[in-house]
């Protein structure tokens, strides 16, 4: 039997922050294939985040190894990191959209940082406002929409460039239910036409049925990875 080389893969990584105390994350093995989706789980400063930042090289390790796509993350040269990042799609809590700027012109800004202009650019952006349905908001400023459009405009702009790789980093914090359950439909069908996901999130019951492993973080080590299931009432109070 042929086995696939993971997609990412982490190997003896430990993050330390300059300044702070401690690790961020303390000696990480943990290997993620092609097609899975996984939600990240942990209390706050577990190290969810900085597990998604060294995957899209916003951080480099202080030891160890990522890989993603069998290239070294950490050794990435500054011009390189551009081109890399079109494998990926990241989205954040705080969606970083620019008030200043149209809907359309924020989803095509990783367009603009890989030679991507002019119709073209408009053209993909405008595909990838549809598969969120707000393709009718191209024009407005980020600011007139709601959070969970606010958030769906992000997760737009994270595809724009067809990544082979989503990460979600509490995507549905702060949205009511009905918000929450059209992102993580939007995850659901990225995931079917085969992108890798990774979702961060304290509420891990949002992606029953669509999440296929479940990684837990504590104080930046791995303390279970274990195929999805929805979480325990003992569950829920730990991760709120
Ligand atoms: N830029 C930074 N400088 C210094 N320390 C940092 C920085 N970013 C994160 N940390 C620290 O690293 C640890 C892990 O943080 P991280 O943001 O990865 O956790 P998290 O699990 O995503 O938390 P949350 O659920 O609150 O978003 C925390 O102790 C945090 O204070």
């Amino acid at each position: 039997m042929t086995q696939t080389a993971p997609l990412i893969e982490f190997s003896a990584v430990r993050k330390a922050y300059p300044g702070s105390r401690g690790d961020a994350l303390a000696g990480l093995d943990l290997s993620i294939g092609r097609g899975e989706f996984i939600a990240v789980l942990g209390p706050s400063g577990a190290g969810k985040s900085t597990l998604f930042k060294l995957i899209a090289a916003i951080e480099r390790p202080s030891a160890g190894q990522v890989s993603v796509g069998g290239q070294d993350v950490g050794r990435l040269s500054r011009a390189a990191v551009p081109w890399f990042r079109r494998k990926l799609g990241l989205t954040f809590q705080d969606t970083k959209l620019l008030n200043d700027r149209s809907v359309l012109d924020n989803v095509i800004l990783p367009l603009l940082c890989t030679g991507t202009y002019g119709d073209e650019a408009r053209a993909r952006g405008r595909a990838a406002l549809d598969k969120v349905g707000l393709r009718q908001y191209e024009k407005a400023l980020p600011a007139t929409l709601s959070g969970g459009e606010q958030q769906r405009v992000a997760l737009a702009r994270a595809i724009v460039n067809r990544p082979a790789v989503l990460l979600a980093d509490e995507p549905t914090a702060n949205l009511d239910t009905v918000a929450a359950e059209r992102i993580v439909q939007i995850f659901s069908d990225f995931h079917r036409l085969g992108t890798t996901v990774m979702v961060a999130t304290h509420t891990p019951a949002i992606l029953a049925g669509v999440a296929t492993r479940t990684i837990r973080l504590t104080d930046g080590r791995l303390v279970s990875d274990l195929p999805y299931a929805p979480p325990s009432v003992a569950d829920i109070a730990e991760l709120n």
